[in-house]
């Protein structure tokens, strides 16, 4: 038996090509919807993100500015950032690249930001909308993960799901998102506290793993037919290395491949974001 590959790689291309055609209707109106990032220093990865985000901002005809400071950056030099985005009409909707360096304050940073421009809804306003379960910018990741599920026809409403890492961009907001009336799901949100992580894998219908654990996840834990979900981005040798074991492709209904599963989703779901910023304001 072999998973049914959830491939993010072509729903992010079939919401892209939705997202071209509302741009175009937007600039017929002679709106040019924007994207901006802030990125702090120089670390590679990250580097890598930010040129892909400018990249698909190009593929589906919205504007990109690029904000780069060095890692020497002081708190003032970013909030200066973040005061010209929030000011410029031509920026839609913004990011700051995280994790920032350790000398700056994230937490001030991300409440500078102003929450109608959040194209990450990570702003502590739209994640507190989401808490109350009212219309907000959704975090990219997590809205991916519940569209590419959607996308295969695994059920959501109902289902026991297992979200292992509580990180703010991805298992934390997950759960917040699952659990919302419209979707319905039973979550058990995972931790480096967890006492028996095994035990709560196994009994989930929908497993995702975000704990940035390479392999943390083996075919032992997951239950016959479960959806897997691989978040995982550590970079081993250089190369993109998952949560979880390849093998557990061997009893799972559905995985992820990774790269090309959830990646390709919060990338297109951060031009959703803009666009929609760009809609709203219109
Ligand atoms: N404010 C903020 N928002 C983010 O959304 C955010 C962030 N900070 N910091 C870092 C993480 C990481 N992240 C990824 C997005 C896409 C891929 C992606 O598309 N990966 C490709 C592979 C790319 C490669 O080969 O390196 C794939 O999975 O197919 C990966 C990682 C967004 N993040």
């Amino acid at each position: 038996m072999s998973a049914v590959k959830l491939d993010g790689k072509a729903t992010a291309a079939k919401i892209k090509s939705d997202l071209t055609i509302r741009v175009a209707a937007l600039k017929e109106r002679g709106i040019v919807p924007g994207l901006g990032t802030v990125l702090v220093g120089d670390d590679p990865g990250s580097q890598i993100y930010v040129a892909g985000k400018h990249r698909d901002c190009a593929e589906v005809g919205i504007a990109s500015i690029r904000v780069d400071l060095p890692a020497t950056a002081a708190q003032a030099d970013v909030e200066a950032a973040i005061d010209e985005l929030n000011a410029s009409p031509a920026c839609t909707g913004y990011i700051v690249q995280l994790p920032l360096p350790k000398h700056l304050d994230t937490m001030a940073l991300l409440e500078r930001m102003d929450p109608a421009k959040d194209a990450d809804g990570l702003h502590p306003v739209n994640l507190g909308r989401l808490v109350h379960m009212v219309d907000a910018p959704l975090p990219c990741t997590p809205h991916g993960i519940v569209l590419l599920l959607q996308e295969y026809g695994v059920p959501i409403k109902g289902a026991e799901v297992t979200v292992v890492g509580r990180g703010i961009t991805v298992g934390r907001s997950l759960g917040l998102l699952l659990t919302r009336r419209s979707e319905n799901a039973t979550v058990t949100l995972c931790h480096t506290g967890t006492q028996d992580l095994a035990a709560h894998v196994r009994r989930a219908d929908i497993v995702v793993a975000a704990a940035g654990v390479p392999e943390l996840i083996t075919r032992d834990m997951i239950k016959p037919g479960a959806a897997v979900l691989d978040v995982g981005v550590s970079r081993v040798e250089g190369k993109i290395a998952g949560d979880v074991s390849l093998n557990v492709a061997e009893v799972a209904g559905f995985l992820t491949p990774n790269p090309g599963g959830v990646g390709p989703m919060t990338r297109a779901l951060l031009l959703s974001n803009v666009v929609e910023a760009a809609e709203r304001r219109s």
